[in-house]
Formats: C-alpha cells, structure tokens, sequence
C-alpha cells in the first residue's frame, strides 16, 4: 500500500514539471482577500500553497485586501460603514481602522503564517519606502486613494533576498497622509508595474458566471470585449465590476495569464497554475 501512495504521490509531483517550468522565474501576483481570508485553516493552507509556488522558483508577490475585517472592526467601534460603487468612503476614522486593520492586523498574520510555515516574507504596504504614491480619488470618497506610481524597487530587493513581499493595499499621498486603496486596484497596479505575466484574484466565489447563484453557468474564458458586453448587462455586477475591471487593466498591462479562482477551494491556485486542468475564469485579450 506504502508503496502505491508513494508511488502516485511522484506521478502526481512530476506531472507538475511542465508547468513549473513555466513559471520559473516568472512573478506571480496574487491577490487574496474578502472572504476566502476568513477560515484559518484554509488561509494557512493557501500560504501554504504560495510557499510552494517560491519553492520551485516562482517569484511569488502577496497582495492582500480584508474587507471583512476591517466591516467586523468598524462595527465594534461603533463607526458605520458606507460603500460607493464598492469602494468604502474613508474618513479620518474610518482610514485609521483600515490602516490598523489592513497593515496590522491582517498583513502580520499573513507574514506570521508564512514564517510559521518556514516560509520567509515581509510585510509592506504602499507607504514603506514610499512604494505606492497615490492622489485622492475624489471629495466624495475622502481618503480613497487613486494610484499614481508604483515603485517596484523594494519588491525586487525583497524578493532577491528570498522573502515573498506580503502587502498591504495603503498608499501614500503627496499632502504626507495615508491613503485606502482597493486591493484588487493595487495587485492589478503592482502586476503592471512589475511587467508580472501571471495574476491571480483569489474570491469566493468560482470566477466570472453567467448566473451568479448558478455555479454550473461558470465562464472558463473570457474576452475584454465579452467582460464589457456582461458588464453593460448587469450580469457582471456588484464587486465584481472592479474586480474584472482589475484583470482587464492587467491584461491590457502585459500580463498573459490572469485568472480570477475560488481561494475556498483547496489548493486552487495550484491546480489552475500547475495542472491541465482550468478552475477559474482565465481573461484573455
Ligand atoms: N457574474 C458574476 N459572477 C460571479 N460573481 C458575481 C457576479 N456578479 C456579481 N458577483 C458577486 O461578486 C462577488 C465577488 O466580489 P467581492 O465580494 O467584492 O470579492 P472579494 O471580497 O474577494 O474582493 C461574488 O461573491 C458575487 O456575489
Ligand atoms: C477603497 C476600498 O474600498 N478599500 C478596501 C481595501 C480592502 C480590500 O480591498 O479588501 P477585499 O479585497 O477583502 O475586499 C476596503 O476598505 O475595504
């Protein structure tokens, strides 16, 4: 019996050889967030998966959101939350809990994960060395911020050091004050600047559908001009607008892979990078 397990588990890791090879060398900027973050156990196995994606070569860039988290922490400060077209309308308060939440809390567990795991990585976000240099985005949003430049400098030496840079999706204004981005805005902006071929949104859901409470209706690929065509119909509608929107600007920035997968799956995104087999919504041009 020992030797069967053992002898499927080689088949298994060799079989991935191909499309590692793919990837050697290659960055890899994954977004994770929003609910697929909040089971502890499924989130240690995803930092898990990335670990092993660094392992074999992949220079893999960690962004993250934690929209819930941050909902959970406002509400127990008493400060209510308010959304426009599903961005989260931060004033002073309301950026200090982001700030708090997002390069506190959130990004340290990921980081805490990671070493635990005897991975390495370093927690950022936008402000350390000046990395994202934003404008407001408008009045109304208050301290939302609009992503101008991204300096990738610190990402590199991190990376050439053998840490996975984990961050945070905060930004610095030139007024001195600290901005709130959306994290799938900053991974999609980071993938750009990177030049990055590959992006990957982790969500909660299968990717992009053709009926939202049909997991069956799954779209495995999808155009520019199909997404915009589902847009103007409303199927693609509430926070997935920005999230296509973000895979669209990635596309359109160079990257040839970009995928939206479900992070509640079990090793999702080793299955769409190293196995034949698509799970999420692939974006092509
Ligand atoms: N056509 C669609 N296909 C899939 N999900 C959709 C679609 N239209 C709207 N959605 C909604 O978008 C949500 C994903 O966006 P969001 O919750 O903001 O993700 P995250 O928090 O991971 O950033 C899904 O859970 C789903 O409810
Ligand atoms: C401007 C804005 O809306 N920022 C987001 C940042 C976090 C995020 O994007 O988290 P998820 O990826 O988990 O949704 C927010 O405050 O919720």
């Amino acid at each position: 019996m020992k030797d069967v397990s053992n002898a499927m588990r080689a088949q298994i890791l060799t079989a991935a050889v191909p499309y590692i090879k793919k990837y050697t060398d290659q960055y890899v900027v994954v977004k994770y967030g929003g609910n697929a973050m909040i089971d502890e156990e499924l989130k240690k196995s995803v930092m898990k998966d990335l670990l092993l994606l660094q392992l074999v070569g992949v220079k893999v860039v960690l962004v993250h959101g934690g929209g819930p988290a941050i909902n959970s922490t406002l509400e127990a400060m008493n400060i209510e939350s308010h959304f426009a077209n599903g961005l989260r309308v931060t004033d002073e308060a309301t950026m200090d809990v982001v700030q708090m939440v997002l390069a506190g809390k959130v990004n340290k567990g990921l980081v805490a994960d990671l070493t635990d795991l005897g991975g390495k990585a370093i927690g950022l976000c936008g402000v350390d060395g000046n990395m994202i240099q934003v404008h407001k985005q408008n009045e109304e949003l208050g301290y939302v911020g609009s992503v101008d430049t991204i300096d990738t400098s610190i990402i590199h030496d991190v990376i050439s050091r053998g840490y996975i840079p984990v961050i945070s999706s905060i930004g610095m204004g030139a007024d001195g004050k600290t901005y709130n981005i959306n994290a799938d805005t900053v991974a999609a902006k980071i993938a750009g600047a990177l030049k990055a071929e590959t992006m990957v949104a982790m969500t909660n859901i299968d990717g992009v559908l053709k009926d939202v409470h049909d997991p069956g209706s799954l779209i495995s690929k999808i155009t520019m001009a199909e997404a915009d065509q589902l847009k103007a119909d409303g199927i693609i509608a509430g926070g997935m607008i920005p999230k296509v929107d973000c895979c669209l600007e990635a596309i359109e920035a160079g990257a040839q892979k970009v995928f939206i997968i479900n992070g509640e799956i079990p090793h999702a995104i080793l299955i769409e990078l190293l196995t034949d087999e698509g799970l999420g919504t692939m974006f092509v041009a």
